[in-house]
């Protein structure tokens, strides 16, 4: 049990007025186009939304079909007409607007990201710090964007103009919905452009959140939009013909299918994908900060995370303190309400994927892994808390590259460790994935930490640490992890499009 933590300011909705775990009943609609909450149309093909700690059915989602999918977009669109015509310094002024107030209403977005997904609320904090980051980052960034000129002969000239794509369409996954709505949704207003956003089935309850708060800050009705469902409304949005790009974040099979949509319309597309990522630790590390990564690497969000480095590669000399520790640290992790600031592992999203992590891990003790701790189903002693679906965490020992929780993405708390020799040996063995999202290496030896990260295939190299996300900073895939960057100034170039302008001073030559 935890002690509730002091009321905060109140969003717009009641039952936001005292969420602790197995209070929260979602009722309001939770799509919003046109500058406000729209009840469904239809609602035959709902679906039960659970609170992953209590097994509780939080809320229902339903589906948007053709209709409302068109209305969204339409809405996005003359939303688009007004806001690309503004300065980049008048679009920051929401955006830093829409900012603070995610900054004043931290706690309450908290604890309904907790309720719907199940992270500890430590973590849910920083999710939505990262969010209001992202959009302050970007809001910085809206009045730099320029163009080019260019001196051509007898005094003509060219110029480019950096400008907004039109609609985009972005689609999250169940792990980090705020801040996945947000990484989307900042860089995207900040080159000028509308966005329809749809979440994950799993977690509808937080992006339309964002987007009362968007428009609470006085962005124009229609420019951050939500519409709620699973892949048939992934698949009306992806091929809409009003639609300019779709950035996706979710998994390698639903990403080739976004791309094939995508492909159709020639649409642009960031694909933001899968991981199984690894984390080289030398024996030349300091093993203390090395021990502290590889947690880190592993446990955030019950190990719900895409760039998780989930293969860890110790030195073998190393290996034995190395393991001692690890497995001491992960059974003291504290497990349970996910509410409770104490906690810092909640319950994975859903029963099926609870039940899906277990089965990887029994199939790798099948194959030869020797379970060093957790692992199991867990139950708190808490009665609200016994249908949640906790998993203790896991480390497993005696793995081979050759296993299937060695080769394939579990996300779920399950850490596989592996020895290597050499330098050679481990990043040979590092590579040898389709995926390629992170990595990360732990040494005292700079020269071989830098040969270490140009060496690995990924596109983020952690020296010395891991998972730590600065919105300064692009994230995003090299392989099948995806391509197309969030975060970082290059995301600028993912969100706008370069129109070069060509003046003529003098006359036409004509061959004719
Ligand atoms: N690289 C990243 O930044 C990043 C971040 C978070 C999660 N992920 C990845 O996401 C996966 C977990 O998330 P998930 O289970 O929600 O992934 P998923 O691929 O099942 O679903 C992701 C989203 O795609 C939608 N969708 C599903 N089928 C669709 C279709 N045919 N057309 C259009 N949309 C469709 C879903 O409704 C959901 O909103 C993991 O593989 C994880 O690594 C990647
Ligand atoms: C843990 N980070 C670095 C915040 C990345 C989260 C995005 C992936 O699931």
């Amino acid at each position: 049990m935890c002690t509730r933590m002091a009321q905060q300011p109140l969003l717009s909705l009641p039952e936001f007025q005292s969420v602790s775990t197995g209070t929260l009943l979602v009722k309001e609609p939770l799509n919003f186009w046109g500058g406000a909450r729209v009840k469904p149309k239809d609602t035959k093909n709902s679906e039960p939304v659970y609170e992953p700690a209590t097994g509780r059915v939080l809320c229902d989602m339903i589906p948007c079909g053709e209709e409302e999918v068109d209305e969204a977009i339409k809405s996005a669109h003359s939303a688009y007409l007004k806001w690309s015509k503004l300065s980049g310094m008048e679009r920051a002024r929401f955006m830093l607007e829409a900012a603070r107030i995610i900054r004043e209403r931290r706690d309450e977005i908290a604890r309904a990201e907790v309720a719907n997904n199940g992270k500890s609320i430590t973590e849910a904090q920083v999710d939505i710090d990262v969010a209001w980051q992202c959009i302050e980052y970007y809001a910085g960034i809206a009045p730099t964007l320029s163009g080019q000129h260019i001196q051509l002969p007898g005094g003509s000239f060219a110029y480019t103009r950096r400008e907004p794509l039109g609609v985009c369409v972005g689609i999250g996954a169940w792990n980090y919905p705020f801040q996945i709505a947000a990484w989307k949704s900042a860089p995207a207003m900040a080159c000028g452009n509308a966005m329809v956003f749809k979440p994950s089935p799993m977690t509808p309850v937080t992006a339309v959140m964002l987007a009362e708060i968007y428009k609470e800050a006085g962005v124009p009705d229609g420019l951050f939009n939500v519409v709620q469902g699973g892949a048939e409304t992934g698949g009306l949005l992806c091929h809409h013909p009003m639609v300019a790009k779709v950035s996706f974040t979710g998994s390698v099979p639903t990403g080739k299918k976004i791309m094939e949509m995508a492909a159709k319309g020639v649409k642009q597309v960031t694909l933001e994908l899968g991981g199984k990522s690894p984390l080289i630790i030398f024996k030349d590390c300091e093993l203390e900060n090395a021990i502290k990564g590889a947690l880190m690497a592993n446990f955030l969000t019950q190990g719900e995370v895409c760039c998780n480095g989930t293969r860890v590669f110790v030195q073998r000399e190393i290996m034995p303190q190395f393991l001692e520790e690890v497995v001491k640290r992960t059974k003291a992790i504290p497990v349970g309400d996910p509410m409770c600031e104490a906690t810092r592992m909640g319950a994975l999203i859903s029963k099926p994927h609870m039940e899906k992590v277990l089965g990887f891990i029994k199939q790798a003790k099948e194959q030869g892994a020797k379970v060093l701790c957790g692992g199991e189903q867990f139950v708190p002693n808490d009665p609200k808390l016994k249908d949640g679906y906790f998993v203790s965490p896991c480390v497993l020992d005696n793995c081979r590259d050759d296993m299937t929780c060695v080769k394939e993405e579990i996300f779920g708390p399950v850490m596989s460790v592996l020895p290597f020799d050499t330098e050679e040996e481990v990043l040979q063995r590092a590579n040898n994935t389709t995926f390629g999202l992170a990595s990360g290496v732990f040494t005292r030896d700079i020269a071989r930490a830098h040969r270490v990260a140009e060496n690995l295939q990924a596109g983020t190299c952690y020296i010395n640490n891991y998972n730590v996300g600065p919105v300064e900073v692009p994230f995003g895939g090299y392989k099948m992890s995806g391509f197309g960057r969030e975060n970082g100034q290059v995301t600028i170039e993912y969100y706008s499009q370069l129109k070069t302008v060509v003046v003529e001073m003098g006359d036409v030559e004509s061959i004719f």
